[in-house]
């Protein structure tokens, strides 16, 4: 089987894209799990689809694989590189917003310019059984043991669950164990994207992220809105922060409960490649 693919990334981040929009493909997790690695196969922490709009109301749904195969509804930096895909292909124009459908429901892209996108990430969402997450409802923040660890963490949906840790040093050796342990935590029962997070004050932060199903990233979009929106809501920091990750920075801007969140950063490409996995016929 041949398939052709953009390698993206987004603040490092990074991407196969796939296009789906005439014809629907059969990806199953082994064959995720084998174009995801970085030695025998393509290598990227997600795979993105670019396929029809499924709700009569959107421009194009994508879907989203982490590499070890699993699903997810929302993907930060993976719908700002389609966005930018999309203009590629010319189905969207220089500052122009389209709805963009995710598995867990539409967001709206904008770009700023070619390698720069504005997306809509909708609202926060708080409840801890939508995320789901196993806990009170009601609290900005939780008391977790971790690994023999207590650990008090905030947790937020963006479309896909993240707890979030404030720490004061993320090169702590701890955080190498922390961050697996609380993604596999028994609370969250479809695991959780682990964001530990230094606060350096009221409009900046620094962020690294253990992901759910790709282990950790140079940078993770729906992670820097989660921090963002788990440090507001706690009254940390104001409704405009730079966020900065090893892979790049992003500007998340959310004024509070009720409101809508916006997430602006780069999407580039990479190359184009042809996935030749031979042992699965043509
Ligand atoms: N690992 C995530 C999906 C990718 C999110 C991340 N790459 C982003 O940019 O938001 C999950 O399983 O929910």
């Amino acid at each position: 089987m041949t398939l052709r693919f953009s390698k993206m990334h987004g603040s490092g981040n990074d991407f196969a894209v796939i296009d789906s929009r005439d014809r629907a493909l059969a990806l199953d997790p082994a064959l995720i799990r084998a174009m995801a690695d970085r030695h025998t196969g393509i290598g990227f922490d997600q795979l993105l689809s670019v396929e029809p709009a499924r709700d009569g109301t959107s421009a194009f749904y994508y879907g989203i694989w982490n590499s070890d195969g699993s699903p997810s509804g929302q993907c930060g930096n993976g719908v700002r590189c389609v966005a930018a895909w999309l203009h590629r292909a010319g189905e969207l124009e220089l500052g122009a917003a389209a709805q963009v459908q995710s598995p867990s429901g539409p967001v709206t892209v904008r770009l700023v310019d070619a390698h720069c996108v504005t997306v809509d990430m909708g609202e926060p969402v708080f409840e801890p059984a939508r995320l789901p997450f196993d806990a009170p409802q009601g609290r900005d923040r939780y008391m977790l043991d971790v690994d023999g660890q207590p650990l008090e963490i905030g947790a937020v949906s963006m479309g896909n669950p993240h707890a979030v840790v404030a720490v004061g040093d993320l090169q702590a050796p701890a955080l190498e164990r922390l961050g697996p342990a609380l993604t596999r935590h028994a609370r969250f029962a479809e695991g959780v994207n682990a964001g530990f997070v230094h606060r350096l004050s009221a409009r900046h932060v620094r962020l690294r992220v253990h992901e759910r199903g790709a282990g950790w990233t140079q940078a993770c979009g729906t992670g820097a809105c989660a921090a963002m929106a788990v440090l507001r809501q706690q009254g940390e920091v104001e409704a405009c922060v730079q966020v900065d990750l090893p892979g790049g920075s992003l500007q998340i801007d959310w004024a509070g409960p009720g409101e809508r969140l916006w997430m602006t950063g780069p999407a580039a490409f990479v190359f184009e490649g042809e996935w030749l996995d031979q042992s699965r016929g043509d």
